[in-house]
């Protein structure tokens, strides 16, 4: 048996990923080695200060401030730094070198994917990302590999582990989003600004990363429609429970024609009222779940652990070991494609449902102006339930004399939007408490 060399391995951050991913190739190099054909060996650790405190205890020796000369000399190296920069430009650096890279980078995956890839293709090296999306769930090599045979129609997610913390903690203990953030920020879910997570960001990122996979196009992260949960109040949670449903914030990925039958793709963040009896409803804490509805396999659904050190290590490991075997074994490695180039449809071209919460004036034939809002601009109402704002004894009455919470049949985005204006502006309207798109309804 021909022995190979050891594999000289390099990472960059050692952070809440980075530090559980240099401790488990330290813990399991043997039985790393076992599987690769080749031992690998942790050659360095770059860190922005060798004597900062971390999660896990890692040997001293390994640990240096000068990411470029780890870089020299490395067989693969892996990017847990996060942010664009200097992380692109130290995996330009390792790719230059004849490299293979792994990274978890979701913002830099998503904004120079494209610049990246074209830097491995041009000396045959490897870029893996398995843990940017989902955390530990596999659902990069799926996507790529195994439905490459398939056609993806749709992707329904919950893609952001910080943020289905905080709505789940608001919706089971009635957390503020605050203290629920704060909470996910100890656990080593949150990116190093969290508003990443809680303005949508990082689950934009991780839609147009998807949507490019799936759809064999370019998504470019300007394309993907975006909203956060920073809108999403505790009485929106709690009264969505009270109605049947839970908000969570979706990642949906969808082939679409507009209205003038153009054929498209689609990539959105935002919360919306997921009913509680689907499956996505009871997806809590820090887990992710992604829905796939592909032509021939039918729908498909991945779950697990969508954040965490030692989760996302798993992934990040499961790229290192992939890319050991490459140099071992040769070959051209894996290959993306964005062949089928659609356009990328704006948010105004989707249909889909909604409920919006309306408090209106004690007028004669308020029901009557709310009804021909709606029918006016081409949005048909499925259900209209009304009730009287409780007055706290002592406290000022509410100048609104009743709430309407309207649900509608599938409607267009923009007729929606129209209705929405027409309603604020009308003369029985005191105000729109909330709106709410719904989701995972036929
Ligand atoms: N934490 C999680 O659950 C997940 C994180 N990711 C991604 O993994 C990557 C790492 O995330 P975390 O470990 O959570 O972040 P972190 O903020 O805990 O760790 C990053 C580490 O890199 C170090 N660093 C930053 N710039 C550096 C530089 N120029 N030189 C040397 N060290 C530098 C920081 O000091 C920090 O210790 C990010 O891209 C993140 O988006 C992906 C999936 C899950
Ligand atoms: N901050 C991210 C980490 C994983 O990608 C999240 O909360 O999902
Ligand atoms: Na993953």
């Amino acid at each position: 048996m021909i022995e190979y060399r050891n594999l000289r391995i390099a990472l960059l951050g050692a952070g809440s990923v980075g530090a559980q991913v240099a401790d488990q190739l330290l813990t399991h190099a043997d039985e790393l080695a076992a599987r690769i054909g080749a031992g690998v060996e942790l050659t360095g650790i770059a860190v922005r200060d060798v004597d900062a405190p971390r999660d896990v205890e890692l040997p001293r020796e390994l640990l240096t401030t000068d990411a470029e000369s780890l870089i020299l000399g490395s067989d693969i190296v892996v990017e847990l730094m996060g942010g664009l920069e200097p992380a692109r430009t130290f995996i330009l650096q390792a790719l230059a070198s004849g490299a293979d890279v792994v990274t978890a980078n979701k913002a830099l995956m998503a904004t120079h994917g494209p610049e990246l890839f074209e830097a491995a293709g041009q000396v045959g090296a490897q870029l893996y990302y398995e843990a940017a999306v989902g955390g530990a769930i596999p659902i990069i090599r799926p996507l790529r590999d195994s439905l490459a045979g398939d056609r993806v129609e749709r992707i329904l997610g919950i893609v952001n582990g910080t943020t289905n913390f905080i709505l789940d903690r608001m919706d089971t203990r009635g957390e503020s989003l605050e203290q629920a953030l704060a909470i996910a920020g100890e656990l080593g879910y949150a990116e190093a600004d969290p508003t990443a997570d809680i303005e949508g960001y990082d689950a934009a990122q991780k839609a147009g990363i998807l949507a490019s996979l799936a759809f064999h196009t370019l998504v470019p992260i300007e394309s993907v429609h975006r909203e956060g949960i920073t809108g999403v109040t505790l009485d929106q949670v709690v009264a969505a429970r009270k109605a049947g449903y839970v908000v969570k914030l979706l990642a949906i990925c969808e082939r679409l024609s507009d209205a003038d039958g153009v054929d498209g793709v689609s990539a959105r963040v935002y919360p919306a009222l997921v009913p509680d009896t689907h499956p996505l409803a009871a997806v809590h804490g820090a887990n992710n779940a992604v829905f796939v509805e592909a032509e021939a396999a039918g729908p498909l659904m991945f779950y697990g652990a969508g954040a965490g050190g030692i989760q996302t290590a798993s992934a990040v490991l499961g790229d290192v070991v992939s890319a050991a075997r490459r140099h071992v074994v040769g070959g051209p490695g894996v290959a993306e494609s964005t062949h089928a180039d659609l356009p990328v449809l704006p948010i105004s071209s989707i249909t889909t449902r909604y409920q919006i919460t309306v408090e209106v004036l004690d007028e004669p034939g308020v029901l009557a102006a709310i009804a021909a809002v709606f029918l006016e601009h081409g949005v048909s109402v499925e259900t209209l339930e009304q009730t009287v704002p409780e007055t706290e004894p002592g406290s000022e009455p509410s100048a609104a004399a009743a709430t309407l919470v309207i649900g509608t049949h599938r409607a267009a985005e923009a007729d929606l939007a129209a209705t929405v204006a027409a309603l604020t502006s009308s003369s029985v309207v005191h105000r729109i408490a909330s709106v709410l798109r719904v989701e995972g309804l036929s």
